[in-house]
């Protein structure tokens, strides 16, 4: 038996895509897992800001057009860089049990965020970290920093900055848990909808690999999918947009931060709502009504994101 994986050609995409085809040749004897790599165009379009140049999809189209013509039967992503809808005839059919969801502020020369000092260099490229940075630190300078966790990594190490904000996931992922000077409380610095998470994409009417999946699937992280991406598409969430949530399993009930910024830090609309685990998505829902209700959709539409 065969499977074939679409996967980027980033070191942390490579990475995760080598992770599953572990964890299917663990629990299916006799199956043989593939990897197909490609280049999205995200990859290719590096010197613009990704908020420029259409977003998020930019990283699963590709490997989404692989699954429709046959070329491959799942693609694994970050979760983060997922749209929130699917195309016709491919879906999401599992996740992985999440890996440190937070943020991680890394440099060479300061422990943690407060002890940069005044007017220090900070690089990111998301919107969502701009503005939580801002909020906390109007004196930083800003600056866009794109590419692979390598590049991106090297351009802090070239002196180009002298601090940058990364997933804490893709860096232990990749070996590289040591760069964390500073593991950001959710409290203080709201992670991105679905960071830490993979998932699975396949085709809808591929029950083969469906069942195939299956035992890789982990229900805590589909709880907090279901919350957290029902809060992003009220809020617009199909592109790259300031928008930061966390959702939490405790017990039988799911807890849910969200929060919408402005990218200059002027403006930070933050919300929490407690609820069944049943209920996740509904409660995804309310709270984006109720951010929007505090001023959240003031803040997309200057930045001309419809909600
Ligand atoms: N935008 C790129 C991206 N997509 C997912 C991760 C990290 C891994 C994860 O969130 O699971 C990263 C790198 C980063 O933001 O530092």
């Amino acid at each position: 038996m065969q499977l074939r994986i679409a996967t980027r050609e980033s070191p942390l995409a490579l990475w995760q895509a080598e992770h599953v085809k572990a964890r299917l040749e663990e629990v299916h004897a006799g199956l043989a897992v593939e990897l197909v790599p490609m280049t999205t165009a995200g990859d290719q379009l590096l010197s613009s800001p990704l908020a420029n140049i259409g977003g998020k999809g930019l990283f699963v189209k590709e490997l989404e057009q692989a699954m429709l013509e046959g070329r491959a039967d799942i693609a694994v992503h970050s979760m983060k860089d997922v749209p929130v809808k699917q195309p016709d005839g491919l879906c999401l059919s599992a996740f992985l049990a999440g890996e440190d969801p937070s943020d991680a502020f890394v440099s060479n020369t300061h422990a943690s965020l407060d002890a940069l000092p005044q007017g220090a260099v900070v690089g990111t490229s998301s919107l969502r970290r701009q503005a939580q940075l801002r909020a906390l630190r109007p004196d930083l300078v800003i600056r866009d920093l794109r590419g692979n966790v390598g590049t991106r990594l090297r351009k802090l190490d070239e002196g180009q900055f002298e601090a940058i904000m990364l997933a804490s996931a893709g860096l232990i992922r990749l070996g590289l848990a040591q760069r964390i000077r500073e593991r950001m409380s959710a409290d203080r610095f709201l992670p991105a909808i679905g960071q830490g998470i993979v998932g699975i994409e396949c085709r809808e009417d591929d029950e083969r690999t469906r069942r195939l999946l299956m035992p890789l699937h982990d229900a805590r992280s589909y709880t907090r999918l279901m919350a957290e991406r029902a809060m992003n598409a009220k809020l617009g969430g199909a592109c790259q947009v300031p928008v930061a949530g966390h959702a939490e399993v405790l017990g039988s009930e799911v807890r849910l931060r969200g929060l919408v910024g402005a990218p200059d830090g002027s403006r930070v609309v933050r919300g929490e709502l407690r609820g069944a685990q049943a209920r996740a998505e509904e409660l995804g829902e309310e709270l984006a009504q109720r951010l929007l209700d505090q001023g959240a959709g003031d803040i997309l539409r200057q930045l001309g994101i419809p909600v």
